[in-house]
């Protein structure tokens, strides 16, 4: 059951016709099912149109497409999902959150919750047992912050067959995911997210908008699945662990930060290595493109220097 109503870009949003996303409705629900919040699990409930709408448009979603959310919480996402896509399955931890889901989603075809923690479940059985009848899956949600970069570090490196990763998280993890070199935000993080993805922050949304209030602000970020990584390595294991010893100091040289990584001995090969690269040694890490860590990769696995 669902009406629709103008989004933000002019296209057609679907809405439920009882929404969950109101403080009145929520503080509805909450009370009639005796439900109190435990911090432990993030929950921190949605109870905004507007900032549902920007999260629903940019998953692109339509009846042909598959919807995976984590962390449902009451149903306030979920129920927007359900008038968006053809099949949506909502993974919640906590128990107690399941009859009410339940009772929420009850006219919802096609909507199937599942109780468990996500970083434990085999995502790609998953996969094959609930979205084998659509065309593109895309994880839509509201995460935990506790848990953030666990889970989507789990969905990027299972390589699921995404399309789109939308998802409300902290700003500053939004910020540090979308950095280009050159900046503080850049880091680790950044160069792993965008090996795997484009990202594009979709709109920052203010503390005020859910129940209870959480201390930081958030920010949803699209992170749109790349065909094939942003560069080119030969081994993705060592790629990932030369970016993480580049980043080990930040306000140490890279020739420094690397020599912790490959040896004393080898610091004036490493150099060579470097500037055959056209990397100057005394850069710090946070300057260096993903095609540079990936050179510095290549050069090391070709000169041996692999384990
Ligand atoms: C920030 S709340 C979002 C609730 C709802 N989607 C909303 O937008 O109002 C996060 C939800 O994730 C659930 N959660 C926490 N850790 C989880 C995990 N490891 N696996 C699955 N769900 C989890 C919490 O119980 C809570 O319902």
């Amino acid at each position: 059951m669902s009406s629709q109503e103008q989004g933000k870009q002019g296209t057609a949003v679907r809405t439920a016709s009882v929404e969950v996303a109101t403080p009145k409705r929520t503080k509805e629900i909450i009370a009639k099912y005796g439900f109190s919040f435990k911090k432990s699990l993030g929950q921190n409930f949605l109870i905004d149109q507007n900032i549902l709408n920007n999260i629903v448009q940019a998953a692109e979603l339509d009846e042909t497409k598959g919807a995976l959310e984590i962390g449902p919480g009451i149903g306030a996402l979920t129920q927007r999902l359900a008038a968006s896509a053809g099949k949506v399955t909502a993974i919640e931890i906590d128990n107690r959150l399941i009859p009410i889901l339940r009772d929420v989603l009850a006219d919802e075809q096609h909507t199937t919750v599942i109780h468990g923690d996500v970083l434990k479940l085999d995502l790609k059985q998953l996969f094959a047992e609930q979205f084998g009848d659509v065309t593109g899956v895309s994880v839509v949600a509201n995460l935990p912050y506790y848990v953030t970069t666990p889970i989507l570090m789990k969905l990027l490196e299972e390589k699921l067959p995404l399309e789109h990763i939308v998802v409300m998280i902290q700003k500053e993890v939004a910020v540090r995911m979308a950095a280009k070199p050159g900046g503080k935000e850049y880091g680790s993080l950044s160069v792993a997210v965008q090996y795997y993805c484009v990202p594009q922050v979709v709109c920052t949304v203010p503390h005020t908008v859910f129940i209870p209030q959480p201390n930081v602000d958030s920010a949803v970020i699209k992170l749109s699945l790349r065909d094939k990584p942003a560069v080119d390595v030969p081994d993705e294991e060592h790629f990932f662990r030369v970016v993480q010893a580049s980043f080990a100091q930040r306000r140490k040289t890279l020739v420094n930060n690397l020599t912790a990584f490959v040896g004393k001995e080898r610091r004036e090969a490493l150099t060579e290595l470097l500037l055959r690269n056209e990397i100057d040694p005394v850069r710090r890490g946070e300057t260096l493109s993903l095609e540079e860590f990936a050179r510095i990769s290549r050069s090391m696995l070709e000169a041996g220097w692999g384990s």
